[in-house]
């Protein structure tokens, strides 16, 4: 692992680093909050997965995590949001779709399907780098994330409720197979039979569950959210929840847009939200 940059905050350190990936075939970035606490014994760790057009930079420096993090004694990782220089035709072509946009799945389709693992690279190999790298409780993980990264969260803790005890999200785009950045991005890396979405999609994985997520699951969706009718459906989550006996606080924000200055607004919230959760120890 090679560090790219390290900076005292609130007690701790804020790291960026970059690590040769086997599942991706090609270096990833990913960037670490050490709060204070992990300088005397291992600590929770929470995974934040970000939106659309964004780095593993964007969340460590807009949302005002590390101050909540450092109270709480909880690691923080968020990783890139795709792969990179992978020199495909057209990855670059769009915002919503190839770079900056992963959207936490690992790819079937040529191809992308060569390098688009963000699903397998985060459940597996960043975890275990962290585990193997910085003082951490390596079975007391949470994940939450943003839009896109709300999307990644709900599935990855959804998939794998043994590997993630707590899970939240801000405006996640909550049935991606209904709405257009969703069908865009899995037609694309998923192909077309529908079929093979199904294990991406919050919605379809709640209806399809045979047991609820073993923790509540918070949301938060701002009402100014110039996204929300078309490409976030968390009704629809909602309703999945519903049929599917699984406990949900899904909080509507009047006013607040779709950007960090509406995830800065809650993130105390949420970091105390899985500080609740991954405090005790199971
Ligand atoms: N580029 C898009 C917006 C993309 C966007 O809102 N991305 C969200 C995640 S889905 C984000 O967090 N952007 C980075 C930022 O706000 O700093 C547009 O023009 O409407």
């Amino acid at each position: 692992m090679e560090i790219i940059s390290e900076h005292a905050c609130f007690g701790g350190t804020q790291g960026f680093y970059r690590h040769a990936s086997a599942e991706i075939g090609l270096p990833m970035r990913f960037s670490v909050f050490q709060p204070p606490q992990a300088k005397t014994g291992p600590v929770p760790v929470l995974f934040f997965l970000a939106g659309l057009t964004c780095t593993e930079e964007t969340f460590m420096i807009k949302a005002g995590a590390q101050r909540y993090a450092a109270q709480h004694g909880i690691m923080l990782v968020t990783p890139d949001t795709s792969p990179r220089d992978t020199g495909i035709d057209g990855v670059d072509a769009s915002w919503d779709f190839g770079n900056g946009a992963g959207f936490y799945l690992d790819a079937t389709q040529a191809p992308w399907a060569q390098y688009f693992k963000m699903y397998s690279y985060i459940l597996h190999e960043l975890r275990q780098a962290v585990i193997q790298e910085f003082p951490v409780q390596a079975d007391n993980l949470g994940i939450f994330g943003h839009s896109m990264g709300g999307h990644g969260a709900l599935v990855l803790a959804l998939r794998n409720p043994d590997v993630f005890r707590s899970v939240s999200a801000f405006a996640p785009i909550a049935a991606p197979s209904q709405c257009p950045w969703g069908q865009k991005a899995f037609t694309k890396y998923l192909g077309t039979d529908q079929a093979g979405w199904r294990d991406y999609d919050a919605t379809q994985l709640m209806l399809g569950s045979t047991q609820p997520f073993p923790q509540e699951i918070l949301i938060d969706q701002g009402l100014g959210d110039k996204f929300l009718a078309e490409q976030l459906l968390p009704e629809r989550f909602e309703a999945a929840c519903a049929q599917a006996g699984q406990r949900l606080r899904l909080r509507r924000h009047a006013a607040y847009d779709h950007g960090y200055y509406f995830i800065s607004t809650l993130i105390e919230d949420h970091l105390a939200f899985h500080q609740r959760i991954l405090a005790v120890v199971s």
